[in-house]
């Protein structure tokens, strides 16, 4: 049995942070742990608190982990303070584990779930350590500096974070505008690039998909598949557990975590070779 951890913000609604990361490892047959950075009070409506776990106590979380379990992957989310960052990237940054970092900024209600002061934070210690980093276009121009207005734009945004020391970066296109399809692009710091495409779906229960997709990929890289093949299994996660979404709530829904187990209905994603 593979063990992963995510080091991430608990959601109270279940639908993201390490609640959805969780629940993917469950259904992705890894041994989930987790180290909790911070609370939020959040349903399919919005955030309505924040609170930080003392930084100690993060640190004791991680030593706890690495004290027993053979890790086979780690994932970051929700880190929310420079503080929490700097602990977590000297805790990690000898490990030789895979490391997949989501550089979750905004939830989809517009709430900071990451200070300012901590972008720069990001660059600087976690960056670096990065096997897969998967910004979605707001949080790439964060990283990057720059506005994201076009293809080219997003090349050259690879390009900057690859500078970074960054192994391989995921630009997820959740937020493009384009009616057909949700296109994600993905480049290696060898050079090697493609994009994945899939049915843009019609919903609005879209709560939580960039944790699960990080959280699937982070479970597909611990059970050993070659990294390019990891990515394009965790967007067809994504894609099904959009596809049959649930309904659950009154806002922005959790995405189906069950739906790939299920093999409800396989969603289709074309790999386009750059
Ligand atoms: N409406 C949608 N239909 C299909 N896939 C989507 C949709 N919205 C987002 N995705 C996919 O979900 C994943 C998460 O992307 P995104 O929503 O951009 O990230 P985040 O949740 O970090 O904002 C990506 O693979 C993206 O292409
Ligand atoms: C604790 C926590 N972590 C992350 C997100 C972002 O969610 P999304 O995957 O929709 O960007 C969230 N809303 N809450």
């Amino acid at each position: 049995m593979r063990i992963v951890t995510t080091i991430a913000g608990s959601d109270s609604g279940g639908g993201a942070g390490i609640q959805a990361d969780l629940k993917t490892f469950q259904e992705l047959d890894v041994f989930g742990t987790s180290v909790i950075t911070a609370l939020t009070a959040q349903n399919t409506l919005g955030v309505s608190g924040v609170l930080p776990i003392e930084v100690s106590f993060i640190e004791k979380q991680v030593l706890a982990l690495l004290e027993d379990f053979p890790l086979s992957a780690i994932k970051t989310g929700m880190l929310f303070s420079s503080k929490i960052i700097q602990v977590i990237a000297s805790q990690i940054k000898d490990l030789e584990i895979p490391l997949i970092v989501d550089p979750v900024m905004i939830a989809k209600g517009g709430e900071n779930l990451l200070q300012q002061e901590a972008i720069e934070a990001l660059r600087i210690y976690l960056l670096p350590l990065a096997t897969v980093l998967t910004p979605n276009i707001p949080e790439a121009e964060v990283l990057t500096g720059k506005k994201i207005e076009s293809i080219a734009d997003i090349k050259h945004a690879a390009e900057t974070l690859i500078r970074l020391g960054v192994q391989c970066v995921v630009i997820k296109g959740g937020h493009l505008v384009d009616e057909k399809y949700a296109t994600d692009y993905v480049f290696f710091n060898n050079g090697r690039t493609f994009s994945m495409q899939a049915k843009r779906i019609n919903t609005k229960n879209t709560h939580g998909t960039g944790c699960t997709f990080s959280a699937a990929l982070t479970a597909f890289i611990a059970q050993g598949l070659p990294l390019e093949q990891a990515i394009i299994e965790a967007k067809k996660f994504i894609q099904m557990a959009i596809t049959h979404d649930l309904n659950i709530g009154n806002g922005h829904g959790p995405t189906n975590h069950f739906a790939y187990r299920k093999n409800m209905e396989i969603s289709e994603v074309t790999v386009l070779e750059a």
